[in-house]
């Protein structure tokens, strides 16, 4: 049978649209999943052809069962996959004003308060954001240093930055399971940094040093300057 231009229009539609599927997917928590699913086909195929017939029965009807599952489980990657749809490429929120950051880093880190400032990136951090204040305010240095200020109710925990906006702060992310040897707002920086591809800072209380966690891995302390190169290849500023 000849190949007729409607088979290449398909080829190239169903190419585009993985292209874009694997773009939205990559570098989350999904990216595992779509993993662990094609292990699963693969397993319930190879079943299915070599005539193992109770695996592949008991494959096959837990799939039904596993499709509810995932998307409970995933629901809040769902959410953000279907946001991000929608939102599209233009409406994105605006850059991050780098110097603003910086300058409030620098406070923090002199003033000795405990921070800890997650950067939202692709992973969407909506489900951790929900776990505190929602704010929707324009980042300012000021507005970052009262929120780290001790003894005011919203200091406890991490803030979430999306793009130049504060988020929510006094959220709570997950704790990392390593021994760091350090506390648990440390922990905390690098759980969230193994689960998403968040860049979170984090200004120790007792030291005033900053690290960065990022993809599972914890910096160690971060001149001003190292910080700014970091943000800037993040940002691509
Ligand atoms: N799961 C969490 N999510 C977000 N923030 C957390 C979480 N757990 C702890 N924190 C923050 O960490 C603070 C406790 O910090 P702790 O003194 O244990 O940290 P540390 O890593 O030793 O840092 P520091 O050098 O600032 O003392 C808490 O008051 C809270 O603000």
């Amino acid at each position: 049978m000849p190949i007729t231009w409607r088979d290449l229009l398909d080829i190239l539609l169903v190419a585009v649209l993985f292209y874009y599927l694997w773009r939205l997917i990559a570098g989350t928590r999904a990216l595992n999943l779509v993993r662990g699913v094609l292990i699963y086909l693969v397993v319930w195929f190879l079943a299915d052809r070599l005539g193992l017939s109770t695996l592949a029965w008991l494959l096959g009807n837990a799939a039904t069962l596993g499709a509810f599952a995932l998307i409970v489980v995933f629901q809040p990657e769902l959410r953000g996959l279907l946001e991000r749809l929608g939102r599209g490429q233009q409406l994105r929120p605006p850059a991050l004003s780098l110097e603003e950051l910086l300058f409030a880093l620098r406070r923090l880190s002199e003033k000795r308060y405990g921070a800890l400032i997650a950067l939202e990136r692709r992973t969407p951090l909506g489900e951790y954001a929900a776990t505190g204040e929602l704010l929707e305010a324009r980042l300012s240095a000021r507005l970052l240093e009262t929120l780290f200020y001790a003894g005011t109710p919203l200091h406890d925990g991490g803030v979430i930055l999306r793009g130049d906006r504060v988020l929510a702060a006094g959220c709570v992310f997950p704790l990392s399971e390593v021994r760091l040897g350090l506390g648990t707002r440390h922990r905390a920086a690098l759980g969230l940094s193994e689960v998403s591809d968040a860049l979170v800072i984090v200004v120790s209380e007792e030291t005033g040093a900053i690290r960065v966690a990022e993809g599972g891995r914890l910096s160690p302390p971060q001149s001003l300057e190292a910080l700014r190169r970091r943000l800037k290849e993040v940002l691509g500023a």
